[in-house]
């Protein structure tokens, strides 16, 4: 590895499941160094982290990243969206955070959509339909399950705005993050006072918006990173992996880690009133629709694991249809669903149910997928393929046969971080960061050429979804 040549940034990508830190070489994005700590999720009904092991685990992959760290000149933290964190007077964590994926919420996210006018009246209002992924849906859950817990509450942050606000000691967001709340109108950038009326939630307990380019603060002393270095924005992951890629509309983003993601970015601010596309601001000043399902790399894992069969072991052929809805569904909207297989024969084998898993993960992402590009689709655009699946031969291959596309995998691991450390070299260096991360040439890779589409297996999972709705539907 060659010396740097520039100043040293690091961009933190604080993710479902874990905390990985790039220490990154402003001038070329050389990484110099990289670490990754876990945090844990807990299992049953709900899904919850503890924002405290967020912080220890960023403290442990930035001490895996060792002494380059000491001279880093700026940060900035990448998070999981939608997270809704509760901080007390003293900022400590009154319980633990509610996380993305977590459905308790479905109940509360029907009721709200009804009370505000409709998915038609949160569209235009909001960019988005709020889901059960929505912080305002987890708010208005806490103050109905959990009063003294929401009565307890000095703070509400995401989860990067908290690890950014341990940085710093100051209380930010940015308009990408604070977009998939769902109590910020990004038609003109302010917090919707209406939608916060209607949840009981003081304005005075959130953060401050940042303008794009804004610094978040600087790194206050004490802490694994050195004193007065500067402080990105930070912006939620799917904003910051755009950035990473120095994204341009058009362009078609699969991204394949605990949670699928399409999306490109537009200089139009999207308002779907189906639900499926959520209209989310980009890290800049563009917007950012983009479809989310809940079960993605872990569901396809688990299914594996239950074969005892390893990642790569599918097998073509069958008629099966399996819809890996084992977290309950986003998209589609089905929080209550659960997974379903049809299709099975005495000559069924394993690797065929396996291979039956990835198609329904994939299936999901790519019907939505036309919806997330509007009018900026562009047929013959290669789908960039990012996120920890991205790395196994299966995933490529199960994208390339339902989407008939040209796929093309980035040679960076790890966008999300990448993001983060270009938004922090842009504050460093006064240069739009996705005009820095191109300068890096983060999104090159291999090319893999378009093939013919397996219209037949899309057709089989779309009847088997619609034949299972009553199913699917059932709480
Ligand atoms: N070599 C690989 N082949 C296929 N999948 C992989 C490989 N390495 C990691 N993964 C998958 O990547 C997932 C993690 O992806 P990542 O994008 O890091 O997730 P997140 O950011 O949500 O924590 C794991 O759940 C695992 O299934
Ligand atoms: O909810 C969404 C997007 O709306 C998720 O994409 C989360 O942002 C979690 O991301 P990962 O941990 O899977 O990266």
């Amino acid at each position: 590895m060659s010396a740097p040549e520039g100043p040293l940034v690091v961009g933190v990508d604080s993710s479902t499941q874990s905390a990985k830190a790039l220490v990154v070489d402003a001038a070329t994005g050389q990484v110099v160094a990289r670490g990754q700590a876990p945090h844990t999720v807990t299992p049953g009904p709900g899904h919850e982290s503890d924002p405290e092991e967020w912080w220890s685990a960023l403290e442990g992959a930035l001490e895996q990243c060792g002494p380059s760290v000491r001279e880093v000149s700026a940060v900035s933290v990448g998070g999981q969206q939608h997270g809704l964190v509760t901080l007390d007077t003293a900022g400590r964590p009154v319980r633990p955070a509610l996380l993305w994926n977590d459905v308790r919420s479905a109940p509360q996210s029907d009721r709200l959509i009804e009370r505000l006018g409709g998915p038609r009246a949160w569209a235009d209002r909001i960019g988005s339909v709020p889901g059960p992924a929505f912080t305002v849906t987890k708010w208005a859950w806490l103050c109905e399950n959990e009063p003294d817990a929401a009565a307890a509450t000095a703070a509400v942050r995401l989860p990067h705005d908290y690890l950014t606000g341990r940085l710093t000691g100051a209380g930010t967001t940015d308009r990408g993050d604070v977009s998939g709340t769902g109590w910020w109108a990004g038609s003109d950038g302010s917090y919707d006072e209406e939608t916060l009326e209607l949840i009981g939630l003081p304005p005075e307990l959130l953060p401050r918006v940042l303008e794009p380019g804004e610094a978040a603060g600087t790194v206050r002393p004490g802490l694994p990173l050195p004193a007065g270095a500067l402080v990105a924005a930070g912006t939620g992951d799917n904003m910051a992996a755009a950035l990473g890629l120095g994204l341009t509309p058009g362009l078609p983003v699969l991204s394949l880690g605990t949670s699928g993601t399409v999306y490109a970015v537009s200089e139009r601010r999207p308002a779907d009133p189906t639900g499926t596309v959520a209209g989310f601001a980009d890290a800049r000043g563009d917007w950012l629709p983009l479809a989310c399902t809940l079960n993605c790399t872990l569901a396809v894992d688990r299914v594996a694991s239950l074969l005892s069969l390893g990642r790569e072991a599918v097998e073509s052929g069958g008629d099966l249809a399996l819809l890996p809805f084992l977290d309950g569904e986003r998209t589609p909207n089905l929080p209550y669903a659960s997974g379903l297989l049809s299709g099975l024969r005495h000559s069924t084998t394993a690797g065929q149910v396996l291979q039956a898993a990835y198609d329904g993960a994939v299936f999901s992402l790519l019907r939505a997928l036309d919806q997330v590009l509007g009018d900026d689709g562009r047929p013959d655009a290669p789908l960039l393929l990012i996120g920890g699946g991205a790395k196994g031969t299966a995933w490529r291959e199960t994208v390339r046969r339902l989407s008939g596309r040209p796929v093309l995998v980035p040679r960076a691991e790890e966008l999300v971080a990448l993001g983060a450390a270009a938004q922090a070299a842009g504050l460093l260096l006064e240069e739009d960061p996705a005009a820095v991360a191109r300068r890096w040439g983060t999104a090159e890779g291999p090319s893999y050429e378009a093939v013919p589409r397996d219209d037949a297996a899309l057709t089989r999972i779309a009847d088997a979804l619609s034949g299972a709705d009553t199913l699917l539907r059932r709480s």
